[in-house]
């Protein structure tokens, strides 16, 4: 039996995802279908490690008003619920899928921590982090974290020995990297973002990511939408592409990446294989609604339909 994996989601969010033809702003719209689920960066990671095979707690701040579909949910997938509950919300984010696959995010503001709520999660979560070896800490922060409380809980985790895979952005991502993750995986919006500088070329964000790499980070993972992932670490860089995907929305598909490489990263897979299992979950993502791996075979089949490469 593998060691469990822990996911933190310190903002997370109930998806109300809806599809349209396109999206006409200013007017009334009518969406197509609907569907509302517990989800946040964290949560979704968890579900597709659950997925794969591996056993999964959560951890991060929920609403007390709302947070039932989320420990519903959690017992469902028989993930351990390390989850704190603060008075007010869990926010909802509005995802609009347009028929062409481009996705409009409306995402709200989330609960408010207030600072002995802070202290007391913080408290608990770094005694609850002696038991996992790798922690993914992913998405955004809730009013009352700063960016700055943010690096410093991962900065903490990984002095108790835990390998901390990161993705956040904006200030968040800027002052995480300060902490040295294990694993950090912007997209390259994101990225560029950060470096001040458009990186249009997989030259460019190589040389971002070895830059990364040199200042102590071990594993730079670039995610790229549709034209794939770029990886540098132990002195390598490697790239893969999934198939021309037909797209139901691509909502998750970053966090099904992020649960490959936590998946294959603790279970001591090569290179090759993590970057083909990362890609393919990532791959069967888009073509839902929400993420997750309901069929092994067609898992296996995305694998060998990855194309993966080490550069140059
Ligand atoms: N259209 C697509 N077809 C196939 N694979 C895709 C597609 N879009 C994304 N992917 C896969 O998902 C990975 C992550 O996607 P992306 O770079 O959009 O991450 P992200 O911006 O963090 O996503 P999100 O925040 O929406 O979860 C990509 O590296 C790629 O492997
Ligand atoms: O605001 P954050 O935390 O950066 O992102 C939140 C979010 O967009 O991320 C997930 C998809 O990656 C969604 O389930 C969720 O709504």
């Amino acid at each position: 039996m593998s060691k469990p994996l822990l996911t933190v989601t310190l903002n997370p969010a109930l998806d109300l995802t809806g599809h349209i033809g396109q999206i006409q702003v200013g007017s009334v719209n009518v969406v197509k279908s609907g569907s509302l689920h517990p989800a946040g960066k964290g949560i979704n990671v968890a579900r597709v490690l659950r997925d794969l095979g591996a056993e999964v707690a959560v951890s991060g701040i929920l609403g007390a008003g709302n947070q039932q579909a989320f420990r519903d949910l959690f017992k469902q997938y028989g993930l351990t619920d390390h989850f704190m509950a603060v008075p007010g919300d869990t926010r909802i984010n509005v995802k609009m899928v347009e028929e062409n696959g481009d996705v409009t995010d409306l995402n709200f503001p989330g609960v408010a921590v207030a600072d002995d709520e802070l202290k007391e999660f913080e408290a608990r979560l770094l005694r609850q982090a002696e038991q996992y070896e790798y922690i993914v800490f992913a998405g955004s922060l809730p009013r009352g974290i700063s960016a700055e409380a943010s690096r410093d809980l991962i900065a903490k985790l990984q002095q108790k020995g835990a390998k901390v895979l990161f993705d956040s952005s904006k200030e968040a991502l800027v002052k995480g990297l300060e902490a040295k993750p294990f694993l950090i995986k912007p997209n390259e919006v994101e990225l560029a973002e950060w470096a001040g500088q458009p990186l249009d070329t997989e030259e460019a964000l190589r040389a971002q990511a070895e830059k990364l790499c040199a200042e102590g980070i071990a594993n730079v993972v670039i995610s790229r939408g549709a034209d794939g992932v770029l990886w540098c670490a132990d002195g390598e860089c490697w790239a893969a592409k999934p198939p021309r995907m037909e797209v139901v929305s691509t909502v998750g598909a970053g966090d099904s990446m992020v649960a490959g490489f936590a998946w294959g990263l603790s279970q001591g897979m090569d290179k090759e294989q993590i970057l083909r299992l990362a890609s393919a979950v990532s791959a069967l993502a888009v073509t839902q609604i929400g993420v997750g791996v309901p069929n092994k075979q067609q898992l296996a089949d995305m694998m060998a339909r990855i194309d993966v490469k080490r550069l140059g």
